[in-house]
């Protein structure tokens, strides 16, 4: 299902558990000079998705936030292109490139779930990165009742504070000043994390470059490997709830991130 955003622009409008994506398929005109910020406010998207050809995947996957801002991940657009491509091949497994020479794997596993390889995620201060060399597993950071993040970087960077009722949080407030923090020269995502006592995270995102979406795959990811290494959890799998939906996240070698897409 294909439609015209200005009858010059063939897109596919889909959602990952609620992030919402204009995927525009450019492997024959390999295009990447658009207006993103305009495609994205007549499109409502949380981002824009290009695609163009890969020598090393099956396609190569371009990512624009909202506010025009390119960036290097989005597991949830991940699982809709692969789930594009997919059908375009009959198969039930693709690969998509990232910039950074990141292959991601895309697997089949419902009728409309599909399932990322993330990758493994990076730790260190200067792979999230941060301005300065601090501790990634309780950043110097307290921001009226937030403290002490953890920072992960899952191809892109996030921060991932943990409190008992994210209901309570004033994101939208909050979230502009976090993601443009001095501690993060490349900003960052913002997760707010509740663990319930079933061992399921409940999460809310405030995106870099986007604002609060309904679902955020990466963040999700985020937020299980910072909840392992805080050791808030010992499993190697958990649901993650998010506006939009929920995500199972498994991390053993690398994280694997898998829920439902859509068309609207
Ligand atoms: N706002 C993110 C990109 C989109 C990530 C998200 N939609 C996902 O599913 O991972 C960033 O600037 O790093």
């Amino acid at each position: 299902m294909v439609s015209n955003l200005t009858d010059k622009i063939p897109f596919v409008k889909m959602h990952g558990t609620g992030n919402s994506f204009v995927i525009i398929d450019s492997r024959s005109a390999n295009n990447l000079d658009w207006n993103y910020r305009q495609i994205a406010d007549q499109g409502s998207c949380d981002q824009v998705i290009i695609i163009t050809m890969s020598n090393a995947a099956n396609c190569f996957m371009h990512i624009y936030n909202a506010d025009g801002s390119r960036a290097e991940m989005c597991g949830n657009a991940a699982r809709c292109v692969g789930y594009l491509i997919m059908l375009e091949k009959g198969t039930e497994y693709i690969t998509i490139e990232l910039i950074n020479n990141r292959i991601l794997e895309c697997f089949k596993v419902g009728d409309k779930s599909i399932k990322v390889n993330m990758g493994k995620p990076l730790l260190k201060w200067n792979e999230i990165p941060l301005s300065c060399e601090c501790d990634p597993l309780y950043l110097p950071i307290e921001l009226e009742m937030l403290k002490e993040p953890v920072a992960v970087n899952i191809g892109n960077p996030h921060i991932v504070f943990f409190v008992d009722n994210i209901s309570e949080i004033p994101l939208q407030n909050l979230g502009p000043k976090l993601e443009n923090h001095e501690l993060f020269p490349q900003k960052t995502n913002v997760s707010i994390a509740q663990i319930e006592k079933s061992g399921e995270i409940n999460l809310r995102v405030w995106e870099r470059g986007t604002g609060i979406t309904a679902s955020c795959g990466s963040a999700a990811c985020a937020a299980f490997v910072a909840s392992i290494l805080r050791k808030c959890l010992a499993t190697k799998q958990t649901s993650v709830h998010l506006p939009g939906g929920h995500l199972l996240i498994e991390w053993s070698k690398n994280i694997l991130m898998t829920g439902d897409i859509g068309f609207l």
